[in-house]
């Protein structure tokens, strides 16, 4: 970018020629205009949408800082100029439609992005119009306007979509996937937008459209999730069983509350206190990964990966740990979102092919009220003695006791009963459920034993692609500037850059 707060222009802007500006240029006798909409940075990693106005003192100096912005603005190939938009209308407050009407589709418009909207009429509809449907070629990015679970639905249609065309078998396993060419954009409409809080900063749906707009990136671990070799589901934030996971259970009845739903079945998963018996088992991630407690940067992380894959030799192997836990978390991002600001897992990465297992064993409810709690301020929530956190590449879970034979397809599966057997709450729930449920991303997992795999990161293609979009930047401003014949220090210090 252009400087903390600079201007960025982006295209399809409406550029108009002013004669005589009434009162703003009142000293001018005639001045030529045209106004360039720009990004400004506000408080909490918020973007707002600006207009400068400029003014030249004649009609050709005036066409011609139009044309050489056009023409920047046109070699900047990772702003998408068409969309596929799908909404929602349920999630959240179920405000997802007004949202994009009132919000996004002006700033859309305003920047040129032609937009196909489709408002969904079912679960799993986007997914399904992804995969088999959907004619892709026409698009530069999918949109998802609703929360993690749209999310979740948009990931694996398109997925799913890139295995089919490439003839490739997804539910194969150790199956070679192939990567997906088109982004996905997320309006966060939503009851937690952890996906978007934690890769944005935030969860405003106008600084979510002009991230869009102007081309950002982001790549984000995805790990897969199995049961015996068969293939469950892709997972992108958190992985929780226990606590998270009886929280979403119970939530999915209460889905009329909306957000708050997600508060009243935390209350109710923390007074039963469920604790459930398994072992995990996981392979550490190398050292040079670093660990969830510490707080290093993620460029100092990259770099000092870099220079220890030249010279290191992986040598993790498998940890195993039997034990009462009331929550496991497998944090494949930090989980950051408006009710815990800075995550499940405050350091984890984005992009690194590891995920953070927090591993919450049985304690005391005042003990597991003070780790709770720490989600929402400074403090440390892994500095107690019955929490451990480890960086991962892979986990197994397997419960104590074997599991029901559950059948294939979930959406079969009898409703689960109410909290389990295990905690002190145990007159009031229904004696026979020894397991709780996974928590995918906001979707449940029927099967308690899971295998868990992240995918193969290529950590030199993401450095890659960090370091060609500020080229792309420093070399667009360069063009500006000679444009403008200008010779200046600015120029020679970009120059110099570029070489750099
Ligand atoms: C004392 C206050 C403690 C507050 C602790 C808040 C910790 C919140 C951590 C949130 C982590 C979210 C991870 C993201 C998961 C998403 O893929 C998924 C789908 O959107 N969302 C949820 O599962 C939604 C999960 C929402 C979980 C809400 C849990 C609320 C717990 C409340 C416990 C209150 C105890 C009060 C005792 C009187
Ligand atoms: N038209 C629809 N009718 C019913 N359900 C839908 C429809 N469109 C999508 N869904 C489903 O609604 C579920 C929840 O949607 P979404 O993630 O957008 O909101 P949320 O659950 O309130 O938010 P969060 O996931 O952030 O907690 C998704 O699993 C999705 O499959
Ligand atoms: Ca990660």
């Amino acid at each position: 970018f252009w400087g903390h707060g600079a201007a960025i222009a982006y295209p399809g802007c409406l550029w108009e020629q002013r004669q005589g500006h009434p009162g703003q240029f009142a000293s001018l006798s005639q001045v030529f205009c045209f106004p360039v909409f720009y990004v400004k940075r506000t408080k909490n990693h918020q973007w707002r949408c600006n207009e400068a106005t400029f003014s030249c003192s004649s009609a050709e100096l005036c066409e011609q800082w139009i044309q050489v912005t056009r023409e920047q603005l046109s070699l900047l190939t990772n702003r998408p100029k068409r969309l596929l938009v799908y909404i929602n209308p349920f999630g959240g407050k179920r405000r997802g439609k007004r949202i994009y009407e009132e919000k996004v589709a002006p700033v859309f418009q305003q920047a040129g992005i032609s937009a196909d909207v489709i408002v969904t009429e079912r679960a799993n509809h986007a997914r399904d119009h992804l995969t088999t449907e959907a004619n892709l070629q026409q698009y530069d990015g999918v949109v998802c306007v609703g929360g993690d679970g749209m999310f979740s639905e948009i990931l694996h249609g398109l997925v799913a979509r890139t295995q089919n065309d490439n003839k490739v078998d997804q539910n194969r396993p150790g199956a070679e996937l192939k990567p997906c060419m088109l982004r996905i954009g997320i309006i966060p409409a939503g009851s937690t937008d952890c996906i978007c809080f934690a890769t944005v900063g935030t969860n405003d749906p106008v600084t979510s459209a002009l991230h869009i707009i102007i081309g950002d990136s982001q790549p984000m671990d995805v790990c897969s999730v199995h049961h015996n070799d068969v293939f469950l589901r892709y997972s992108v934030s958190l992985l929780g069983y226990g606590f998270y996971g009886d929280v979403l259970a119970d939530s999915e009845k209460k889905r009329w509350l909306g957000p708050a739903r997600y508060d009243l079945s935390g209350v109710k998963a923390f007074l039963c206190h469920n604790y459930y018996k398994g072992t995990v088992s996981f392979l550490p991630a190398e050292d040079n990964l670093g660990h969830p407690r510490d707080k290093m940067q993620f460029l100092c992380l990259l770099v000092s990966k870099w220079f220890h894959s030249c010279v290191a030799v992986s040598s993790s192997s498998w940890k195993v740990i039997c034990g009462k836990f009331i929550a496991i978390n497998a944090a494949n991002m930090s989980c950051a979102c408006p009710r815990s600001p800075k995550g499940l897992s405050p350091s984890a990465h984005l992009a690194d092919g590891t995920a953070d297992l927090i591993l919450v064993r049985k304690c005391s409810r005042l003990d597991f009220f003070r780790h709770l709690l720490r989600h929402t301020n400074t403090d440390d929530q892994f500095d107690h003695s019955f929490v451990e956190v480890h960086r991962v590449k892979k986990f197994h879970f397997e419960p104590l006791d074997p599991q029901p034979l559950l059948l294939e397809n979930q959406s079969e599966l009898p409703k689960k009963p109410g909290f389990c057997p295990m905690g002190s709450a145990q007159t009031t729930c229904i004696p026979s459920a020894a397991h709780s449920s996974w928590n995918c991303d906001g979707e449940i997992l029927h099967h308690a034993a899971i295998q868990v795999r992240l995918a193969i990161h290529n950590i030199a293609e993401t450095v890659k692609r960090k370091i060609k979009l500020r080229l792309h930047l420093i070399t667009a401003k360069v063009s500006c500037l000679k444009a403008l014949g200008k010779t200046d220090s600015a120029l020679m210090t970009h120059n110099s850059l570029l070489k750099c």
